[in-house]
């Protein structure tokens, strides 16, 4: 198994040590592993079956749900560029996007879906971890508000609760990606997703082993790169508890923190920059990806903790992202701008 940068933060019981690793991995990678979560080896099969056997549809059946301008359906090879002032010709992947959650029953709300996910088996499939997604994103978030001291007068761990409601709408996206093996497609472009951050407040990820390929960067990590940062690997790694390995239970699950909650942290919280490079063999990789985000009228404005006071003008804050008006950003308008330079020929 190749060296693994991460840590693996077990998050069965939410105390004051796992809040403060949390933290301290979000300060300084933006990433961590989660393991202790509910999900099951099964379940998460099925989730890569249901997202094989929709890629392996002809291109013209899954255009007929192409994306649409609240970035739900399908984005065809190439339609989305991460990088487009390194990248010129969009990445080499499709995906399908679900959004416009209600995450109390699970249900997306795209105007319409191919019925290999509507089928009742696979319905049900991707209700139970839509909203069991959820549940994980929202306990990750109680975690870091305890961390953060958020004074009970000030909402508390419940901060970001409250701005996250199962209900409300937000832009929150379930998404299945699929990148083609490099014999398919025939090319030697080396990159398969260009270096981004990502737009929201977390994002959860699910990858297959022996189909690795996503690298975070690292400023400074090494003396010898001159202080311009390397690219680590992020590996497939099992969880270091043997219970949850002979129970059944799915592989610690890749976090990270996305821009909202670094503009929200005044940089505290790291939204590192990462990216997915091709294999070393001939493989296809299969990803599962949820951006979690805030409901859509919340405010980019900044926590109310002593932590985030005193990281003001340290980090990317919210004054990089207020409108020109003086106003504050919200969720949604951040989300639309960034969209708008993500897609190569548009929605
Ligand atoms: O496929 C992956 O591992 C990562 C994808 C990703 O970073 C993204 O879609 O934002
Ligand atoms: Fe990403």
């Amino acid at each position: 198994m190749s060296s693994n940068p991460l840590e693996i933060i077990d998050i069965s019981n939410i105390t004051p040590t796992t809040s403060n690793s949390i933290l301290k991995s979000l300060q300084t990678q933006g990433f961590l592993f989660l393991d202790g979560h509910d999900f099951t080896q099964a379940e998460v099969d099925h989730l890569f079956c249901i997202s094989k056997q929709f890629f392996s549809l002809a291109t013209q059946h899954k255009q007929q749900y192409a994306i649409d301008s609240e970035d739900r359906g399908y984005a065809t090879f190439r339609q989305e560029n991460l990088d487009p002032d390194v990248n010129k010709v969009g990445d080499p992947k499709e995906a399908f996007n679900f959004g416009g959650f209600n995450f109390t029953t699970g249900d997306a709300s795209n105007k319409s879906l191919p019925s290999i996910f509507t089928e009742s088996e696979n319905k049900i499939a991707l209700q139970t971890i839509s909203k069991k997604l959820y549940a994980l994103s929202i306990k990750v978030l109680k975690a870091i508000a305890i961390a953060l001291e958020i004074s009970p007068e000030d909402g508390g761990s419940d901060w970001f609760g409250v701005r996250h409601a199962p209900e409300k709408t937000s832009m929150s996206t379930f998404r299945l990606l699929h990148y083609p093996s490099v014999s398919s497609m025939d090319s030697n472009q080396e990159i398969r997703a260009g270096a981004h951050t990502d737009y929201g407040s977390l994002t959860l990820l699910f990858q297959q082993k022996g189909q690795e390929g996503l690298q975070l960067f690292e400023p400074n990590a090494s003396k010898d790169t001159d202080g311009k940062g390397t690219w680590s690997k992020v590996p497939f790694v099992e969880s270091p508890n043997a219970d949850y390995r002979s129970s059944g239970k799915a592989a610690p699950i890749v976090m990270n923190i996305a821009d909202q909650l670094s503009f929200w942290t005044n940089g505290l919280l790291r939204s590192t920059l990462h990216r997915v490079v091709m294999p070393v063999g001939d493989v296809d990789r299969y990803s599962v990806v949820f951006f979690f985000d805030a409901n859509n009228e919340t405010e980019l404005v900044p926590i109310p903790s002593k932590l985030v006071k005193e990281s003001e003008g340290k980090g990317k804050g919210i004054e990089a992202i207020t409108g020109d008006d003086g106003k504050p950003l919200t969720t949604k308008e951040y989300m639309l701008r960034r969209f708008k330079a993500t897609y190569s020929k548009g929605h």
